[in-house]
C-alpha cells in the first residue's frame, strides 16, 4: 500500500524530517518553485500537512489540497493556521503542547537573568562603577497563566519573586494574584512576561500604556509571539528610557529583527528558539508523528 502523502511547509529539525521520510511519502514544499507548482503536481496526494512557526497553513493551501485530512503543527502555537477554514472543512489541527513547556519557561528566566546582567554591563564598559539589579525578589507579572505561564511562575517563585498574572480566566488553584487588567498588572510588576496565545484580542496586548505602567525600571520578557508587543512603541520606550529593558525571543515580523533593537544595549534577543533543545525537538517530532498515525 502506498504510504500517506505528507507535506512539510518549511525545513525543520533534521530528526523530524528523517522520521517523517521513513514513514510517509514526504513532500518538502521548499523543493518546489511555488506552492501552485507543487499543488498542480501533487496536491491530490497530500493527506497531511506538517507546519511550524515559520510557515503555517492558510486558507488557499487548505483549499488547494482536496484530500487533506489533518494539519499537524510542529509547535505549541497555531496562530498561523487558518482554524476557521479547517473547522469549516472538518480538518483536525494538532500541536505539540507540554513537551516544550520546560524549555520555554527556562528561556524566559534565562532572558530575565541575562538582561539584568546586560543592563549592568553597559555602564561598566565606560568604567563607571555600577551595581547590578537582581532578579531575586522582583515582582513578576505574567500575561497568560496556561502551561507555560505556570512553569515560568514556578521558576520565578524559586527566585523568591511574588507572582501575579492576567489571563482570560482566574486560575484560583494557582494561588497567584489575579489582575483582570494588564495595565494594573504592569504597574505592580517589575518584570512582565508575555506567555499567552496570540489571538485577535492579545495582539499588541503590550502597548505604550502597558510599557509606561511597567516603567523605567521595568523589564519586559516576550517568549509568546512578536505581535503581542507593539514593537515601534517598544523601541521608543527603550530608547527614551521609559522602559528599563526587554528580553525577546519573538519579533513582530520574523525572521526580521528591527535594526533599532539590535543596536540597543538594554535588550537581550534570541531568534525564536524557545523549544530548540535536542530533547524537546525530538519529543515534538515524535508527537507530530503520533498525531499523524492512525
Ligand atoms: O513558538 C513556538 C511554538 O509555538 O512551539
Amino acid at each position: 500500500m502506498e504510504s500517506m502523502g505528507v507535506l512539510m511547509t518549511c525545513p525543520m529539525h533534521s530528526y523530524i524530517q528523517e522520521q517523517l521520510a521513513k514513514r510517509f511519502n514526504l513532500f518538502k514544499l521548499w523543493h518546489f518553485p511555488s506552492f501552485v507548482a507543487f499543488a498542480q503536481a501533487h496536491g491530490t496526494s497530500v493527506r497531511a500537512v506538517v507546519a511550524s512557526v515559520k510557515v503555517g497553513v492558510d486558507a488557499t493551501t487548505i483549499d488547494s489540497l482536496p484530500n487533506l485530512q489533518i494539519v499537524s503543527t510542529y509547535s505549541v502555537g497555531y496562530d498561523n493556521i487558518d482554524l476557521r477554514k479547517c473547522r469549516e472543512k472538518g480538518i483536525p489541527v494538532t500541536n505539540t503542547p507540554d513537551v516544550l513547556t520546560d524549555d520555554v519557561a527556562d528561556l524566559a528566566i534565562a532572558l530575565a537573568l541575562s538582561l539584568f546582567c546586560t543592563i549592568s554591563h553597559s555602564p561598566r564598559r565606560n568604567s563607571a562603577p555600577h551595581l547590578t539589579p537582581k532578579l531575586s525578589g522582583k515582582a513578576v507579572g505574567i500575561i497568560g497563566m496556561g502551561r507555560i505561564g505556570l512553569a515560568i511562575a514556578k521558576r520565578a517563585e524559586a527566585f523568591g519573586c511574588p507572582i501575579s498574572y492576567h489571563s482570560r480566566s482566574v486560575k484560583a488553584e494557582s494561588g497567584y494574584r489575579y489582575y483582570s487588567n494588564v495595565l494594573d498588572l504592569a504597574a505592580d510588576s517589575e518584570v512582565l512576561v508575555v506567555a499567552c496565545t496570540l489571538t485577535h484580542e492579545t495582539r499588541h496586548i503590550v502597548n505604550r500604556g502597558v510599557m509606561d505602567a511597567l516603567g523605567p525600571k521595568g523589564i519586559l520578557i516576550n517568549i509568546g509571539r512578536g505581535p503581542h508587543v507593539d514593537e515601534p512603541e517598544l523601541v521608543s520606550a527603550l530608547t527614551e528610557g521609559r522602559l528599563g529593558g526587554a528580553g525577546l525571543d519573538v519579533f513582530e515580523k520574523e525572521p526580521e529583527v528591527r535594526e533599532e533593537l539590535l543596536r540597543l544595549e538594554n535588550v537581550v534577543l534570541t531568534p525564536h528558539v524557545g523549544s530548540d533543545t535536542v530533547e524537546t525537538c525530538m519529543a515534538m517530532a515524535d508527537l507530530v508523528i503520533a498525531n499523524l498515525e492512525p
